[in-house]
């Protein structure tokens, strides 16, 4: 970590939602430090696309948000996308753009936090983070002619060269293979340390979850219902009570053993 060490990520208070309908009410979270991954994790309709696109400042929210000393809620959307990513769960399948182009146009259309890139900075920085992801033989490769993973693939290298200081991922890895998963895991941690970058990601595979965050944040019903290191967030009760399931958790080497045993009859999760 070498830089923003004070840059906690604050949200106090915060009330979001759609029309007539509030989905977060009054939700409030100890600070997120630099450097930090974070799982949110939650039953269906939980609120945490919601929640991230809040933070992404592409959902209108009460309360405060702030990044260190800086009120996220009062910038306007291009300074806010500065310094905050966000990738969407769902991505668009007919863009006319090579998976290079597509990554260096996120980079054009919105700068990153810093000195403007020559167009050989540009392209070298492209082709970078191209290559950590695993997909540099795709890189001349049309996004309209992907797999979905593939697709996932290359909206996880656009967010990713922007070089955030905050970066939202909605299930980043839903669409990967056992070997991507993996890789995207390690990646996302490796990048977080190096540029004391927060990550915060919503994921749905909790064993994933518990092995590569700091903190796991569960989500429901709009409301937090447990926070805290892998271990304390996902519990047998928790588990229960959240997403009505009879699980097992038991502490391993690599994180979590997570056995879900049954369903409990009364099933509100996506309610
Ligand atoms: N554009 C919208 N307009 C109105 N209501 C919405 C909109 N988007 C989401 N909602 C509602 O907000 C609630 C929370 O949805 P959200 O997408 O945040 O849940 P989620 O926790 O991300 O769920 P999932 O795990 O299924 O993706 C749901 O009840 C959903 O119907």
């Amino acid at each position: 970590m070498t830089q923003n060490m004070t840059e906690d990520l604050r949200l106090s208070d915060l009330s979001v939602g759609y029309a007539k309908r509030r989905i977060i009410d009054g939700l409030s979270l100890a600070p997120i430090a630099p450097g930090s991954v974070v799982s949110l994790i939650g039953p269906n309709a939980a609120g945490k696309t919601t929640l991230l696109r809040a933070i992404a400042g592409l959902l209108p929210a009460g309360g405060a948000l702030t990044l260190g000393e800086r009120d996220l809620r009062a910038m306007v959307l291009a300074d806010h996308a500065r310094l905050v990513t966000y990738m969407p769960q769902n991505l668009p399948e007919r863009v006319a753009l090579t998976v290079l182009e597509g990554v260096v146009g996120a980079l054009r259309a919105s700068p990153i936090d810093g000195p403007p890139l020559s167009d050989e900075e540009l392209l070298e920085r492209a082709l970078g983070v191209i290559e950590r992801v695993g997909i540099t033989p795709l890189a001349m490769t049309g996004l309209d002619r992907l797999s979905g993973g593939q697709r996932q693939l290359a909206s996880l290298a656009q967010a990713l060269v922007r070089s955030p200081r905050v970066l939202l991922l909605d299930e980043p890895i839903s669409a990967l293979d056992l070997h991507y998963q993996l890789r995207v895991m390690k990646l996302v941690h490796a990048l977080a340390r190096e540029r004391g970058m927060i990550v915060l990601m919503v994921l749905h595979d909790l064993s994933i979850a518990a092995r590569w965050s700091d903190r796991i944040i569960v989500l429901s019903k709009g409301r937090v219902a447990a926070d805290g290191a892998p271990a304390e967030a996902i519990t047998a009760p928790v588990l229960a009570e959240v997403y009505n399931v009879v699980g097992q958790v038991e502490a391993e080497e690599s994180g979590l053993r997570i056995t879900i045993k049954d369903i409990l009859p009364h099933d509100t999760a996506a309610s």
